[in-house]
């Protein structure tokens, strides 16, 4: 797969070519001194996929949300996903966690079909939103786990597998073992679940905005243990996330989506001149300034997105059978549609 050229949207909305690269020694992925870099060239390898969900618009079949997506990043990378809502990220995460099924070899994660083989769950984490949701029987919407069951006994025989990684996670997260998940906050919640993802070392991690409810400390900390993970283990993470606060560091590569489905830039940091630029003036927030620039940039050339208005998103589903209290909440699993073989 060739390179694709990297293209940013200026804030004149037009689109131009970004320079090379800047500052080669900045945030460049370490060499990943495990096994895994010896195993496969790249992490992530997605090659020109386009992904689309069943389609409830009249004359429509299908929603195309990845449109010619390609990818690559090599293990050790850390790699940002940004875009506005409804831009693909999630989807994207999703496709790259094995939750949606492709067609053709187009997807590759750690050098295996991501959908295809399982030997992947054992080395691949995925954390976001859902977890610990049930539906709820005739409501048909989701609501948080809030059993009676202990922390600690959760998931007992993977926590005890990695006691030395459990006990380094539950401090840095400030999990206490004794908590009831019954009785705890939104953001202790949070904090569970990125204890039981992120217990077994994994060699890819995709997390979909997870850090959310965290408070700054608990959010700061962990940021800097991803880190420490792919610079020490050489893991990939591929983080989708709308909060730039306290990130401008951290990635080694930055993905664009753009409403389209296509990719607006992506690359290595140092070959982003803007982020070169902002680094240089000495700007406070540079990686939120990106963001701004480039979302308005969007807005100022096709207007505001009113996708949850009256496009896809504001239609029922078109099954005649569906009833509203048996379908999720109006949710739809979501099917690959896609053309390229
Ligand atoms: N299960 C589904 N069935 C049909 N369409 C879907 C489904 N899930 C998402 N979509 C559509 O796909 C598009 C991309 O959604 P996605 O959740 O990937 O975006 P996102 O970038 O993660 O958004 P956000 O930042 O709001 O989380 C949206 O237009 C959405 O309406």
């Amino acid at each position: 797969m060739g390179r694709r050229a990297h293209r940013l949207l200026s804030t004149t909305g037009t689109t131009t070519t970004a320079a090379t690269t800047q500052d080669s020694s900045m945030c460049v992925p370490p060499t990943p001194p495990s096994s895994i870099a010896t195993q496969c060239d790249y992490a992530v390898e997605v090659d020109n996929l386009d992904f689309a969900y069943p389609s409830s618009l009249p004359g429509e079949d299908e929603h195309l949300v990845l449109k010619n997506f390609c990818m690559q990043l090599k293990p050790g990378s850390r790699c940002l996903l940004l875009g506005a809502n409804g831009s693909g990220k999630s989807t994207l995460l999703k496709v790259l966690a094995g939750k949606h099924l492709t067609k053709g070899d187009r997807v590759k994660v750690m050098g295996t079909d991501a959908f295809r083989d399982l030997k992947l769950n054992l080395t691949r984490a995925f954390l976001d939103t859902q977890w610990g949701m049930r539906t709820v029987a005739f409501a048909g919407y989701g609501c948080p786990l809030q059993a009676d069951i202990r922390v600690g006994g959760m998931m007992e025989k993977l926590q005890s597998q990695y006691p030395e990684r459990r006990d380094e996670l539950v401090k840095l997260l400030g999990v206490n073992p004794e908590w009831r998940m019954h009785r705890v906050s939104d953001g202790q919640r949070r904090r569970v679940q990125l204890l039981l993802g992120l217990v077994r070392p994994f060699d890819i991690l995709l997390l979909d905005e997870v850090t959310t409810c965290l408070d700054v400390i608990v959010r700061q900390d962990l940021m800097r243990w991803l880190q420490k993970e792919t610079e020490t283990r050489g893991a990939t993470v591929v983080y989708a996330t709308h909060i730039f606060d306290g990130l401008d560091d951290w990635p080694t590569h930055l993905h664009y989506l753009n409403r389209h489905g296509a990719t607006g830039w992506q690359g290595p940091m140092g070959e982003l001149e803007l982020y070169s630029k902002l680094r240089k003036e000495g700007h406070p927030s540079p990686m939120l300034k990106i963001a701004t620039t480039w979302l308005r940039a969007e807005i100022a050339e096709y207007g505001v997105q009113v996708e949850g208005a009256d496009g896809e998103g504001a239609r029922e589903s078109k099954n005649p059978n569906a009833l509203s209290t048996d379908r999720g909440g109006g949710f739809n699993p979501g099917r690959m549609l896609s053309y390229k073989a």
